[in-house]
Order: C-alpha cells, then structure tokens, then sequence
C-alpha cells in the first residue's frame, strides 16, 4: 500500500521538531485560526472536554482548508493525513492557555508555583480516501489519541516569576512556560508523557501513525 502523504496541521514549531526527532516525513500546513477569541472555552466544560473538542475542531478546520486549496482538482489522488493537536494545562477545573501579556504569565505561574497540575494533548490525525474524480469530495475518517500528565512545580519567588518572563519563554505556550527550556529547572517532577507536556506526545503520535502506516519508525 501506499504510504499516504503526511501533514501537521500546527503552528507550533515543536510539534515540527517532535516529529522531527523520530523521523516521520510530513509537511507543515499553515491553517488559518478563526476570528476572535483564542479556542473560547463552552460553560460548564471540563479541561479534558475542552482539549478534546478544541482539538476536534482544529482537525475539521485543517479538512476544510485543504480542501478548499484543492477545489478545482482532484484532491486525493493518493490518500493523504493530517495530524492536528492541542495541548492545555489544567489546575483543577481551571484552564491556562497563552498568556496574553506579562501580567497575565506571571498571574498563571503564581498559581502553578508549588503545585502539581496536569497538562493535557489531545491528538486528532485525518485521513482521506483516495477520489477518483473532482466531483467526487473526499472521506474523512479520524482516529483519536489523548495524553496526560501530572507535573510538579517547585514554589516560585516572586522574583524568580519576572526574570522568568523577562526571557519571553512563556508567551505563545500554553500554561506560560516550557517544559524544555528555561522552566525545566523549576520542575520537580513530571508523571507521564515529556513531548506531550511540549505538545506533541510521541508515544501516542507513533500508535496513531502506525493505523494508517504513515509512520516511518514503524
Ligand atoms: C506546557 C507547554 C506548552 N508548550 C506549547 C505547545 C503548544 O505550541 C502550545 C499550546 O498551544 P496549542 O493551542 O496547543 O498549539 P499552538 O497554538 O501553539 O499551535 P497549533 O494550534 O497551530 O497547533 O504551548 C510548550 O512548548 N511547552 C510546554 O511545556
């Protein structure tokens, strides 16, 4: 069979590298986000539903895209995927995404300070039938992965929390910081997966890919 054509439907440029590091071949596919507020959260939503739901409509809307790029061809000659994410940090019922400025990071990162909360990624990963002719749209069928992990932050000083943010680490990630980079030194611990904390978790990618043997790690 052959492998279908692999896209990361992300702007994340971690997920690129992720994929990256365990050499599966796919091109990036720049999507564009809806007007408005950044991924609003419905009343009553858990973390989890959110993630999720938030994910789902990331995978819809890159289907939507590329096929309105391709509306006047064949679209699928050959079978093709895509893999859309979303990765949220949760504290109890209470959810972190981007900070929106320095204030904000250093509200969201007094309330990690000393805590343990979890940081969910959601995985979508689309695939299309191959379509014989242009009037004939494609199939989607998608399958779903889910990661979640516990991780500890040590207590931060006041201090600590703005020459953190003065390193602009925490803006664009969700939860106001990075596991990879500078915030490492204040982990403790994490339970579960590291390239989920980042956004991508590989584990999960490599089962996912392996359904549809996208994967070149096998
Ligand atoms: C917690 C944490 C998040 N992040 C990042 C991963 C994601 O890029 C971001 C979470 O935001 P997302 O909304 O999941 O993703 P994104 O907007 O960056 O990209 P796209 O929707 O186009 O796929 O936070 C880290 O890099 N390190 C961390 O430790």
């Amino acid at each position: 069979m052959m492998q279908p054509l692999l896209y990361l439907a992300s702007a994340s440029p971690r997920r690129h590298e992720l994929l990256n590091q365990i050499s599966v071949k796919h091109k990036v596919l720049q999507v564009p986000s809806p007007p408005g507020e950044d991924e609003p959260r419905l009343s009553d939503e858990t973390p989890l539903d959110y993630v999720q739901r938030t994910a789902f409509e990331k995978a819809i809307r890159a289907e939507q895209w590329i096929e309105k790029q391709h509306q006047n061809e064949t679209l699928f000659e050959n079978q093709i995927a895509i893999l859309t994410a979303d990765t949220t940090v949760a504290l109890d019922n209470c959810i972190f995404g981007k900070p929106q400025d320095a204030e904000d990071a250093a509200q969201i990162l007094k309330q990690l300070s000393g805590k343990t909360h979890t940081v969910f990624t959601a995985l979508v990963l689309s695939q299309s039938e191959p379509q014989q002719n242009k009037d004939q749209r494609g199939q989607w069928y998608r399958i779903k992965a889910l990661s979640v992990t516990q991780v500890s932050f040590c207590t931060l000083t006041e201090q600590a929390i703005r020459d953190y943010i003065e390193t602009g680490e925490p803006f664009g990630k969700a939860g106001a910081y990075g596991i990879q980079g500078y915030a490492g030194k204040y982990i403790q611990r994490i339970d579960g997966s590291y390239s989920g904390v980042m956004g991508l978790p590989l584990f999960e990618t490599n089962e996912l890919l392996k359904q549809i043997s996208a994967s070149t790690t096998g």
